[in-house]
């Protein structure tokens, strides 16, 4: 009988990969769940997560270039759609998308939508991440840019802790609000799914390039934990201006 161990499949490393890295561990994302958030802090993660969301089509269209058949963009021009909205004939939309309900939350939170749309607040940490995002997905191979989504196997069980968490902790956030979030909780499953299938056709099973795709998660997780870094310390720092100067010399 051999005793060598199996060797793990692709998801099972991705899976092991996001336990370790995903930002569901963030102190930020912990304290969000514990309900010890304040309203600015709440508020400041909902407009520095617009710049965020509001790039998703952009990288989504990068890779959409990169796909090399008609099948294959027709799937993915999908997310496009799931986020920029579908317009309808009288210019008016005939399907919301995702950067609408993120407006939504944003005034179900209090902030304005001008706001959100002005970028004006956005941190420049938050910026950098973002970039960084979207020019892995305009450099990188198709592989890698298909497999840095798929951080979104992780995402639908954060949402779902969110949702719970919301309602319970930051009830002052009007309901609609939370509409991206029960949406996406379908849309990210889905999504994940479909990438996973194209990520693991293209590697077959072949280590290298399993290691590529892997690498590409981490540097996704590395994005999401960078953002959240920036609004954590940017909390920290309105603390300290609220407390006013310390008496340290
Ligand atoms: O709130 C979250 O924790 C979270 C995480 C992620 C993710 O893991 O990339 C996405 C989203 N939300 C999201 O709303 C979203 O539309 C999305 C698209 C993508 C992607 O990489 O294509 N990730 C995510």
């Amino acid at each position: 009988m051999s005793t060598a161990r199996p060797v793990d499949g692709l998801e099972q490393r991705l899976r092991r990969l996001g336990a370790d890295r995903y930002h569901h561990r963030h102190p930020f994302n912990l304290r969000m769940h514990e309900g010890l958030l304040s309203p600015d802090e709440l508020r400041t993660w909902i407009l520095n997560r617009f710049h965020y969301q509001r790039h998703i089509p952009v990288k989504d269209a990068l890779i959409l270039s990169k796909l090399g058949t008609r099948e294959l963009r027709q799937s993915w021009i999908r997310r496009i759609h799931d986020h920029d909205g579908v317009p309808g004939e009288d210019g008016r939309p005939a399907q919301d998308g995702g950067i609408e309900r993120w407006l939504r939350l944003g005034e179900a939170a209090g902030l304005q939508r001008g706001l959100l749309m002005s970028g004006e607040g956005v941190l420049p940490a938050v910026r950098l991440a973002v970039d960084g995002y979207v020019n892995f997905c305009r450099n990188a191979t198709v592989l890698e840019a298909v497999a840095s989504s798929l951080t979104e196997l992780f995402a639908p069980d954060l949402m779902t802790t969110r949702i719970a968490a919301w309602e319970r902790h930051y009830p002052w956030v009007e309901p609609e609000g939370l509409r991206y979030f029960q949406m996406r909780v379908g849309q990210g499953r889905r999504d994940a799914e479909e990438a996973l299938a194209l990520v693991e056709r293209w590697t077959r099973g072949r280590r290298a390039d399993e290691n590529l795709a892997l690498e590409a998660v981490a540097f996704k997780c590395d994005v999401l934990w960078s953002l959240l870094d920036a609004v954590e310390r940017a909390g920290e720092k309105a603390a300290e201006h609220a407390r006013g100067p310390s008496d340290a010399v």
